[in-house]
């Protein structure tokens, strides 16, 4: 499990660095970042795991978030994976469409050919990743999770599938009903055929509304976001919220972009940080 350090700059007290590895979940070789706050110099630290949306790589997040800052305060460390499997060998969008393929794994386990070869997304970070991660850097097996569109639906759905592996979930304008949105129907219909039946686990309103356990989970929703109405589904959420376990906020005259990410990104590490300490 080994893997190769790319690049390493110090970073409010800590170490923003970025890694590459072989991925046996992926077949191709995979880069992720990672931010260190101070603190791991000493003791291992908990894990925020940050997962992206479509068309970002490992670097979005930790280029235009600021969220180290925040980090290194609490104490915890970020992994920021890649959003797909990468490398010529790996099928694409055949027309080149940022919603699907490269850049688009949606965090899901494919099951149709050409994807289902490389396309695990959902296995490869919530169990390749944290194995490689807590065997190689000063991290504890404590981890919460969040991201953002894309993402943002990654993170529901791997912290609802698997509430004993974190601690607490946050979303920034999720896709909240992939099942019914066309950029879920396309990755779907793509990734897990036409048996409608088989989409429901990677629902995040299907989900919350089956869940039963206990989670901390905090979603925020800009009100001037272009993608709300047509692909995002908040609504589906708040359905399914029924129990009030979710806190979802609506933030007004926030677009989709990173700068409404950063306004918010202090009050979802210090969310997140709490149930990881707690
Ligand atoms: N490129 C797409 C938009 C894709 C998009 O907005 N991606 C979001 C996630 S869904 C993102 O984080 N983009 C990268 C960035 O802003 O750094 C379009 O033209 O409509």
């Amino acid at each position: 499990m080994a893997i190769e350090k790319l690049s390493e700059v110090k970073c409010f007290g800590g170490w923003q660095q970025r890694f590459q590895h072989q991925s046996d979940c992926l077949s191709c070789t995979m880069t992720f970042s990672v931010y260190l706050p101070p603190q791991a110099e000493q003791q291992m630290v908990p894990v925020i795991y940050w997962l992206s949306g479509l068309t970002c790589t490992d670097e979005n997040f930790s280029t235009k978030s600021g969220a180290q800052r925040y980090a290194a305060e609490h104490g915890v460390a970020l992994v920021m994976p890649d959003t797909s499997p990468r490398g010529d060998n790996v099928p694409d969008d055949p027309d080149g469409a940022f919603d699907f393929g490269l850049g688009a794994g949606f965090y899901v386990n494919a099951t149709q050919s050409p994807w289902k070869a490389q396309y695990q997304m959902f296995d490869y970070v919530h169990r390749e990743l944290p194995q490689v991660v807590e065997s190689q850097l000063p991290v504890s097996g404590r981890k919460a999770i969040s991201g953002h569109s894309m993402g943002g639906h990654g993170a529901l759905v791997i912290g609802l599938t698997h509430p004993q592996d974190y601690k607490a979930i946050s979303a920034f304008a999720p896709v909240c009903n992939p099942t019914q949105c066309p950029w879920g129907k396309k990755a779907f219909s793509n990734y897990l055929g036409d048996d409608r039946a088989t989409w429901k686990a990677y629902d995040a309103s299907e989900r919350l509304d089956a869940f039963e356990g206990d989670m901390p989970i905090l979603v925020d929703q800009g009100t001037a976001d272009n993608f709300l109405k047509e692909q995002l589904g908040t609504p589906a959420l708040e359905a399914a919220n029924q129990r009030g376990l979710a806190e979802i906020r609506y933030q007004e005259g926030y677009d989709h972009s990173y700068y409404f990410i950063a306004s918010f990104i202090g009050e979802h590490i210090t969310f997140l940080a709490k149930a990881l300490k707690g």
